[in-house]
């Protein structure tokens, strides 16, 4: 170990490798027990001319477990310095997507960070008292009390304290986090949160939707990707500015044109998990705000079909009555005002869901409310700064089309677009009723046969609105007579 001159760093590090290499043979003959005996001796016999200084991190402190041992042992499992050990475990929890590598006993393994090398050792004690180990209850085996030793010269204190064990901590992380798999989230009534042992229900998230699967306008889409990624780039710039790291969007249009299916190739795309939030079994404000302190960074909360949640809307307009209510509510006092607000729902409360001070206790977090109905919405409720990006689901368009059959059919072009851009141009087709008709149904290799159905749907629905519009205007001309009668009748009896 140390400074890494760049002429001799080659050599020095396979040096280092070889060493490694005869040591790690070395000690599989060695019991752990007896190496750390002799570790110990050494630095007392020769503690002034010892110059390393060794931190140890155990599985377990005092009974509780380390979550700074699991981020050391995902880190160092990792493929840059994990895989330089000869000796190593595979484990996949039901949490993780891909198996993760951990040193195995007694194995050591060399990490470099900026230049200086770090020497990390995995040990395993076996001991007899059974009241220090979770795993050792559960199942009944032998205890094992685990930890790694970080080795290093004592002239790196300072970068070991201040940089490298936060640069291991977070790596691990990171990678747990990437590695992890991802969720959806579905919240609990109270009364099962003590059953339960948890306010949320999960199951693992697999959704195939993409933006490439997505259809909708390219621009449109485009511009979607780009504010997710500034959003995922922005740690830095939130804190600069002093905003806590979370972004909302309003997805709004007619039922079936894919609110649902964005929110999925968002989740995908940014790898977050997802809390669907019902907010129909939240009794009060403070329940909602127990649930959203119970969500993990990385995160989407949803909303969908807000209007239809709750009577947020309601109970806005009744105070619309007061004067000085608008500067309450943006001011976080309206609950002062609502005598009800600590035993129900109210809109304040789902404001303060979305950015009040509790919004912030969990980072890079994103949140999503879908509505048929955006001008059912209070304003409060979707101004800029709550729902940043209000982005509109609509009629299915040519462009949207040709993804959908691309999807699909796995066709670019046909024929038949022409007519089919000219029907879609001059009606409102939803994408679900286009996907519904390119679906094959008999022949999965017959695309004209589908693009002639999706044709014939449309002409249908097309005559269909026409004698609708017919009836309607019947009836509206019979309406407008019979009025026009009574009236009369009545002006008549008057006389
Ligand atoms: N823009 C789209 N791109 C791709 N597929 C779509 C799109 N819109 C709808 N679909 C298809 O239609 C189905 C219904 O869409 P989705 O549930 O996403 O619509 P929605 O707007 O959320 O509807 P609702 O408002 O009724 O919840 C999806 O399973 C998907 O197959």
């Amino acid at each position: 170990m140390g400074d890494g001159d760049s002429s001799t760093f080659g050599e020095q590090f396979s040096r280092l490798a070889g060493i490694m290499f005869i040591w790690s043979t070395i000690q599989q003959l060695i019991p752990q027990s007896v190496r750390l005996f002799l570790d110990k001796l050494w630095s007392k016999l020769f503690g002034f001319y010892y110059p390393y200084v060794h931190i140890t991190f155990h599985e377990y402190t005092k009974g509780i477990y380390n979550d700074a041992y699991t981020s050391i042992a995902t880190y160092l499992g990792s493929t840059h310095s994990g895989m330089q050990s000869t000796y190593l475990t595979g484990d996949k929890s039901e949490d993780s997507k891909s198996l993760i590598l951990n040193l195995d006993e007694g194995q050591e393994i060399i990490d470099e960070f900026n230049g200086v090398h770090f020497l990390w050792r995995a040990c395993k004690e076996k001991v007899e008292d059974n009241s220090s180990s979770r795993r050792g209850i559960m199942s009944g085996i032998p205890q094992e009390k685990n930890s790694y030793v970080l080795v290093f010269h004592k002239k790196y204190r300072d970068m070991v304290t201040k940089t490298y064990l936060d640069h291991v901590i977070q790596g691990g992380k990171e990678i747990e986090l990437n590695n992890r798999q991802r969720k959806l989230y579905t919240n609990r009534s109270s009364e099962d949160w003590f059953w339960f042992g948890g306010k949320w229900n999960y199951i693992n998230f697999h959704h195939p939707a993409t933006f490439d699967t997505l259809a909708m306008d390219p621009l449109k889409k485009q511009e979607i990707i780009s504010d997710l990624d500034a959003f995922k780039k922005g740690k830095a710039y939130y804190t600069k500015i002093g905003k806590a790291w979370k972004r909302g969007y309003l997805l709004h249009g007619p039922p079936g044109t894919g609110k649902s299916t964005m929110i999925a190739a968002i989740a995908n795309y940014m790898e977050y998990d997802i809390y669907d939030l019902e907010l129909t079994s939240v009794i009060n404000n403070s329940e909602l705000k127990q649930l959203l302190i119970d969500t993990r960074s990385k995160s989407i909360i949803v909303i969908e079909d807000i209007d239809c949640s709750i009577d947020l809307t309601g109970k806005r307009k009744k105070k619309e009555a007061s004067k000085s209510e608008e500067e309450e509510m943006e001011s976080g006092q309206e609950d002062k005002i609502d005598k009800d607000s600590k035993s129900k729902l109210t809109l304040s409360g789902v404001l303060n869901f979305i950015d009040g001070i509790w919004s912030a206790c969990g980072q890079e977090r994103i949140i999503i409310f879908t509505t048929n109905h955006v001008d059912k919405l209070d304003p409060a409720l979707i101004r800029r700064g709550r729902m940043d990006m209000h982005i509109e689901m609509s009629y299915c368009k040519f462009e949207a089309f040709k993804i959908l059959a691309k999807n699909y059919l796995d066709i670019d072009s046909h024929p038949l677009y022409g007519d089919i851009r000219q029907l879609l141009e001059g009606n409102d087709v939803r994408p679900c009723d286009v996907a519904e008709n390119l679906m094959p149904k008999t022949n999965p290799g017959d695309g004209e046969q589908c693009l002639r159905n999706l044709i014939q749907a449309i002409n249908a629905a097309k005559e269909e609105t026409r004698v609708r519009g017919k009836r309607g205007t019947l009836a509206k001309r019979l309406k407008e007579t019979f009025l026009s009668k009574s009236t009369f009748k009545k002006s008549a009896t008057k006389v």
